[in-house]
């Protein structure tokens, strides 16, 4: 499934397969992102993408039964090498979760966290400097800068989100996974993040799971598709929503299932 359009990614999946204990949740994925790009997962319900999602950074470490199978490689360093520190791994791989998770702490402290613990400032200037930047490049800043001492989960839905990529961007990701970023927001707040994601991009490799296909095509150079753990196909957006090469791929983007 190697495009020959992709140099030089930025995360390479290799045959990688994911098990619920002996059930089979992701079957022999293959798939590589560059860091330029956005690219998409869709698929109906249960296919698999939050769970292929999540081993892009090893999030599936936090459940006892997943086990992960394959190979992938981050700037060409395998992830999930012993010698990996998964700390610095989630902080190099930011994610963003579906419901909004401000941590109960003030707006600039749920920014300064990650700095903070993963010492990349030492002084409150910097600090500063840190959290002043992540709001900005998160378009939340004119918008709390005059209240960055009232708590992170007094803010809107989409505030808390656009928070919640402002902590991503803080401690200087190369990759951002967001996991149905906006399915807990209105339209408004919605586009916004739309537009985020529009600003962000070529900054960092962003990968996001959708069930939104109009979201996919909007935000989204490549999609890929999957159904029952399969990646069914991976290609341009434009093609995989006007000109889908399999079946499967055609009856989902045409509602037939899903
Ligand atoms: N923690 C878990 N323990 C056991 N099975 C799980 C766990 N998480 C997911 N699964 C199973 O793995 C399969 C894939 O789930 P996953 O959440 O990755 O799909 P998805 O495509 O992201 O679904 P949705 O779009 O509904 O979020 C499903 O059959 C699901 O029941």
């Amino acid at each position: 499934m190697r495009d020959p359009l992709v140099t030089t990614p930025k995360i390479t999946a290799r045959n990688v397969s994911v098990y619920y204990g002996a059930t089979r949740a992701i079957d022999d994925v293959s798939i590589d992102v560059t860091q330029d790009e956005v690219v998409a997962f869709i698929g109906p319900s249960g296919c698999g993408k939050s769970t292929f999602l999540r081993t892009l950074n090893r999030m599936n470490d936090t459940v006892p039964s997943a086990r992960v199978e394959g190979e992938i490689y981050l700037d060409g360093e395998d992830i999930y090498a012993p010698s990996m520190d998964v700390v610095q791994l989630r902080a190099r791989v930011g994610m963003v979760f579906q419901k909004p998770n401000p941590f109960p702490k003030s707006i600039y402290e749920n920014v300064a966290y990650g700095p903070r613990i993963h010492g990349l400032t030492h002084a409150k200037g910097e600090l500063d400097d840190i959290v002043e930047g992540s709001l900005r490049r998160a378009g939340l800043w004119d918008e709390v800068k005059d209240r960055l001492t009232d708590s992170g989960t007094a803010l809107s839905g989409g505030q808390q989100q656009r928070l919640c990529i402002a902590r991503a961007i803080a401690v200087d990701p190369e990759v951002i996974l967001m996991d149905e970023p906006c399915s807990a927001l209105d339209p408004i707040a919605t586009a916004k993040i739309e537009e985020l994601i529009h600003e962000l991009k070529g900054r960092y490799a962003i990968v996001i799971v959708t069930h939104n296909m109009q979201q996919a095509a909007r935000v989204s150079q490549r999609t890929a598709f999957f159904h029952l753990g399969h990646l069914v196909e991976f290609g341009a957006t434009s093609d995989i929503f006007t000109n889908p090469r399999a079946e499967r791929t055609k009856d989902y983007i045409t509602g037939r299932y899903g």
